[in-house]
């Protein structure tokens, strides 16, 4: 069955080298099969691979629509073992939601060809520095992977580090607000995957994380992306002191962001925008949230305007994770 996809055509003579630039990045879309006629190879690429996306792969090429026909190589799951079960994929490793089974597992990696791992958490997200564990379901030994995200790239071990690729639209959608005369705080980085892309387009950045893994790691994808402008902080958030007064701090530290707001709010220059994130329950979502933090800035002498509130994603049953950005218009004693 033909279906239309996102793709680029190139001219065959670039075929190939264009076919590796993607892949480099998973960018393509494997579940479709490459075509090509008398002039031009057309590669289908993955849905959310925007045009900023490809350029920073290095393919100077429009994203074009096309017909194509499904790959036999993909077998859907469904196929295999009869339903669809749930799990998510980290770079080149699949983290189920729950203990299905190792002929889960081998489903999963053999629809995803590109998955060599498939783990089962043994414990929730829990503690401090937010991290889980988890054991191998079926595939290689390990927890560590590489992971691509809006054309950048993230080494990470999953035992020692929160990540979670169910956050990459509010990544993005925050990424694109910065411009660049702003110094940026990111108080709770992990790997850097708000702060990376950031540093590409800020003045300058800070991204502090207290987990000294999340920070080796910070600062290894801080060289593998070769990021500047960007400074990486092995620190407790409540305690770090930037040298002059950020344009925007990221809070994305859902459960226990609130106890750090008064520091948020000391902090951030005149005209500033705080993003500030919280898990609420359903039916209470934003008002008790909404009073609570103009409470905080009233405590902390500034003024606000809650420009933005939305839900960015479902988080447990009855539970969302939430974003308000927050300007800090004016603060006492200040102009
Ligand atoms: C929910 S994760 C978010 C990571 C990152 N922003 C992302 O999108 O992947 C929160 C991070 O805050 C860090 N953290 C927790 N308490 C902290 C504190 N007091 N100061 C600095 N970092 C802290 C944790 O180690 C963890 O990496």
């Amino acid at each position: 069955m033909a279906m239309k996809s996102k793709c680029v055509k190139v001219p065959k003579g670039e075929g190939e080298k264009t076919r590796r630039m993607l892949a480099a990045s998973d960018a393509i879309d494997n579940r479709l099969k490459i075509r090509s006629d008398e002039s031009y190879v057309y590669i289908p690429i993955m849905p959310e691979l925007s045009q900023e996306m490809l350029t920073r792969i290095g393919i100077s090429r429009p994203i074009e629509e096309c017909d194509f026909e499904e790959s036999e190589r993909f077998k859907k799951i469904e196929d295999i073992i009869g339903f669809t079960p749930s799990f998510e994929i980290i770079g080149d490793i699949a983290v189920v939601a729950e203990d299905y089974g190792v002929d889960v597992g081998r489903a999963i990696m053999e629809a995803h060809k590109s998955v060599k791992v498939v783990l089962v958490p043994t414990t929730p997200v829990t503690g401090e520095f937010r991290v889980r564990h988890y054991r191998v379901l079926c595939g290689e030994s390990r927890t560590t992977t590489t992971y691509r995200e809006h054309g950048f790239v993230y080494e990470m071990d999953l035992n020692k580090v929160y990540f979670s690729p169910r956050l990459a639209t509010e990544r993005k959608r925050v990424i694109d607000q910065v411009s660049d005369m702003e110094l940026v705080l990111d108080m709770f980085a992990g790997v850097g995957p708000f702060a990376i892309p950031i540093s590409k387009k800020a003045l300058y950045t800070i991204a502090v994380d207290k987990n000294p893994d999340a920070f080796e790691y910070l600062k290894r994808n801080i060289a593998l992306n070769k990021a500047r402008r960007i400074e990486a902080v092995n620190a407790d958030a409540r305690e770090f002191r930037p040298p002059q007064p950020p344009d925007r701090i990221i809070m994305n530290l859902p459960h226990s962001a609130r106890e750090f707001l008064d520091i948020a709010f000391g902090l951030i220059n005149i005209g500033g925008i705080i993003h500030y994130y919280d898990i609420r329950p359903e039916g209470e979502i934003f008002d008790a949230v909404v009073g609570m933090v103009r409470s905080k800035a009233r405590e902390s002498g500034c003024l606000i305007e809650i420009m933005n509130k939305r839900i960015v994603r479902s988080y447990a049953p009855h539970e969302y994770n939430i974003v308000l950005d927050i300007r800090v218009t004016g603060k006492a004693g200040l102009k």
